[in-house]
């Protein structure tokens, strides 16, 4: 038998409660803190590797019958994680949760749920494997072709504080951010902290004109650096082409104006904006319709809800072939799959569109240290696996207010019961919004 120390010896679960900030979108306001979920595999050659997904309890439910069937096999058999899932029953309830912030990444299955949770199994393995050979996670994947990868910074509409009452972190100085003025002091705090050189503008929040403001104040201020606008899918295909014709001169591209590929196509072959999504393509079955269709031009690998990294590369293939853009956007995560889409991401060639990360949101991380942006930019590192370590007492911390009571109810992601605190008459706004 070859490989013996690469067997796996033991999977450890460990969901946590991140502080996330008072961050505005189309379904409401993200929550004090967010669910993820920390997967860690051991092997016999005495290696554990990293991994994170979404904590949710969905995810939960998945990931622990997943994780038992584990010991045995090898972290190199991660094409056998894919078959494992697939073991897993779904409970059909769960797909469509009602509350799921899924809404905000296209269609939700049962496959979709299972990829979600493979992924942090395969980055944890992955991770593994690298230690165990002595060899970073790009080399696994078959090298790196670039040294550093630069990201967006991923500008919110905010306020101040989350609605009184709620515990939560510090701020760390961000402040509220609520018109033009406020995007553009957001952004040139993202620029001074980290460097960023693009910057990409959650909308769908206020009325059109109000964001459109925001988009010209930020061109203003920045002359010449690519921006990017995206409404998460809350517009008619006639309000997302008047924001294209009003701002075709600056964007970059327009994200998800309109929301599926019906809509998206319309919009596609009646302006020259090119048009980007991490939410009508987000499977490899919603591809032919999308690309023969002309629907996107550029489509946001999110290596989480793909199924991993290697996953996400095939995604570039298939990209590549099409002629279509491939580039990553994220959701709120840790500093561990800030390091996984380095890695991926320094592997894919023409990345011609930096990526995006909510990353310098979280004031948390569970790492011994924290992977920095300089010039907009994380350097790929050559240390064995994702070079990133998981520091205990964070974790145990973190850990430690998701077994709290009083954080209960936060263990489910609800951006419309968030928004609900501060205005109890809010539901999740129909779809197109305007
Ligand atoms: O690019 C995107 O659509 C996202 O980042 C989706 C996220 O759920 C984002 O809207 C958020 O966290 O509010
Ligand atoms: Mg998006």
């Amino acid at each position: 038998m070859y490989g013996q120390s690469l067997v796996i010896t033991d999977v450890r679960l460990t969901p946590v409660l991140v502080a996330d900030p008072p961050l505005l979108n189309t379904q409401g306001v993200h929550q004090p803190y967010t669910p993820r979920l920390i997967v860690e595999v051991a092997t016999a050659g005495g290696v554990t590797g990293i991994g994170e997904t979404y904590g949710d309890g969905k995810y939960l439910e998945l990931a622990r019958p997943l994780a038992a069937r584990l010991p045995g096999c090898r972290v190199s058999d991660v094409n056998r994680l894919f078959t494992l899932a697939d073991e897993v029953a779904v409970d059909a309830a769960r797909v469509d949760d009602a509350v799921d912030v899924g809404g905000l990444r296209g269609v939700q299955s049962a496959d979709k749920l299972r990829l979600s949770v493979v992924s942090g199994f395969e980055v944890a393995c992955l991770d593994a494997l690298g230690k165990a050979l002595g060899l970073p996670v790009h080399a696994v994947l078959g090298g790196k072709v670039r040294d550093a990868v630069e990201y967006s910074a991923y500008l919110f509409y905010k306020w101040a504080e989350h609605p009184a009452g709620r515990a939560s972190e510090p701020d760390d100085g961000w402040g509220a951010a609520l018109d033009p003025a406020g995007i553009v002091a957001q952004a040139r705090l993202f620029a001074e902290r980290h460097g960023f050189g693009s910057f990409k503008l959650k909308g769908g929040v206020f009325p059109p004109d109000e964001e459109i403001a925001a988009i010209r104040a930020l061109a203003e201020a920045f002359p010449g650096r690519p921006l990017r606008l995206d409404p998460n899918g809350a517009w008619s295909v006639e309000t997302s082409l008047k924001v294209a014709a009003e701002l075709g001169d600056v964007l970059e591209y327009l994200e998800d104006p309109a929301l599926g590929t019906p809509a998206m196509a319309e919009v596609a072959a009646r302006t020259s904006v090119p048009l980007a999504t991490n939410m009508c393509v987000t499977t490899f079955q919603e591809i032919p319709e999308a690309f023969a269709k002309g629907a996107v031009q550029v489509v946001l690998s999110d290596h989480h809800y793909w199924g991993g990294l290697r996953r996400t590369r095939e995604l570039a293939a298939v990209c590549r072939t099409f002629g279509v853009a491939v580039s990553m956007h994220s959701n709120t995560h840790l500093g561990i799959s800030l390091a996984a889409m380095t890695q991926v991401a320094a592997t894919v060639p023409g990345l011609d569109h930096a990526c995006d990360s909510h990353y310098p949101w979280q004031s948390e991380d569970v790492l011994t240290s924290r992977p920095r942006f300089t010039g907009g930019k994380v350097a790929v590192t050559d240390t064995p696996g994702l070079g990133v370590e998981l520091d205990r007492d964070k974790v145990a911390a973190l850990h430690a207010r998701w077994l709290d009571e009083d954080f209960r109810a936060l263990r489910e992601r609800d951006d419309a019961a968030a928004m609900r605190v501060a205005d109890p008459g809010w539901t999740t706004p129909a779809v197109p919004r305007w």
